[in-house]
């Protein structure tokens, strides 16, 4: 955990109901827990039992129905937000992708060009920025999705199953690199996963949601030693803690 003392953010009995045809539909119910700075948190539960609401609330798409949601500064902060799904613009080439946000902001091409390059190379697709989006494999469009989420240097990067979509090795590998970007970037992180290894391999903490409306059951530290590989799965520590997220996701 971070030594500052000020969260990146404070989620206060939270709740969000949704309109539909039949009626109210509950999907969060009074959810309270704090990020600190700096956090990498992983959300693990059931389907439907809010999780992706609430990133949603979080980057501002939908409002609480009660309680609210406090950030450091008073300010809501600046958000990277990654799907399951990359939601790349099919006529861009990845480096175009890449630079999409900072020419919303207003940075001049060339310097667009430059720091997506940089991000290109970060995320290991050099040689691929002309390439695009419907000749890259879903593990290049999601590092393609990664690298566009950070490039304007979020305060909070969220996460919504970035990797569901993909095979099992892909992911491993997708994993152990993001873990590195958060290495060297060191974001405040809230990643929906539904696996329970993935979030061990790198939470900081895991809160696991019940089914809906969705409550946080267990907020769990992951007192596993960084940097962490795949290793660390055959540990005992590792076994340990697996049963107890699997226990409470019941
Ligand atoms: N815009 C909406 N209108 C009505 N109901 C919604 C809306 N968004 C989500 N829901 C409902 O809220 C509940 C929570 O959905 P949410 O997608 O947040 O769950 P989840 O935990 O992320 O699920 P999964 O793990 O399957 O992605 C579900 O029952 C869903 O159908």
């Amino acid at each position: 955990m971070s030594v500052e003392t000020t969260p990146a953010l404070d989620v206060i009995h939270l709740s969000v109901n949704f309109e539909n045809g039949s009626g109210e539909l509950q999907a969060l119910e009074d959810v309270t827990f704090r990020v600190w700075p700096q956090e990498f948190v992983c959300l693990l539960g059931p389907s439907g039992s809010g999780k992706s609401t609430l990133l949603r609330v979080l980057a501002g798409l939908v409002p609480p129905t009660q309680g609210e949601i406090r950030f450091a500064g008073g300010r809501t902060p600046r958000i990277g937000y990654v799907f399951q799904q990359a939601n790349l613009m099919p006529w861009r080439t990845v480096l175009e992708n890449i630079m999409l946000p900072l020419e919303l902001q207003g940075v001049p091409p060339d310097e667009a060009r430059r720091q997506a390059q940089a991000w290109v190379e970060r995320v290991g697709l050099n040689g691929f920025e002309s390439a695009w989006p419907r000749d890259l494999s879903g593990g290049m469009a999601q590092r393609v999705a990664i690298a566009r989420a950070l490039i304007h240097d979020p305060d909070l990067l969220l996460l919504d199953e970035p990797f569901g979509a993909l095979d099992a090795l892909t992911r491993e590998r997708m994993g152990a690199e993001l873990l590195a970007l958060w290495q060297a970037q060191r974001k405040t992180v809230l990643m929906v996963t539904h696996s329970i290894s993935e979030a061990l391999l790198l939470a900081d903490r895991v809160l696991v949601f019940t089914p809906r409306p969705g409550q946080v059951s267990l907020d769990m530290p992951v007192p596993l030693p960084r940097p962490r590989s795949e290793e660390l799965r055959y540990t005992m520590e590792f076994i340990h803690l697996a049963r107890q997220l699997r226990q409470a996701i019941g």
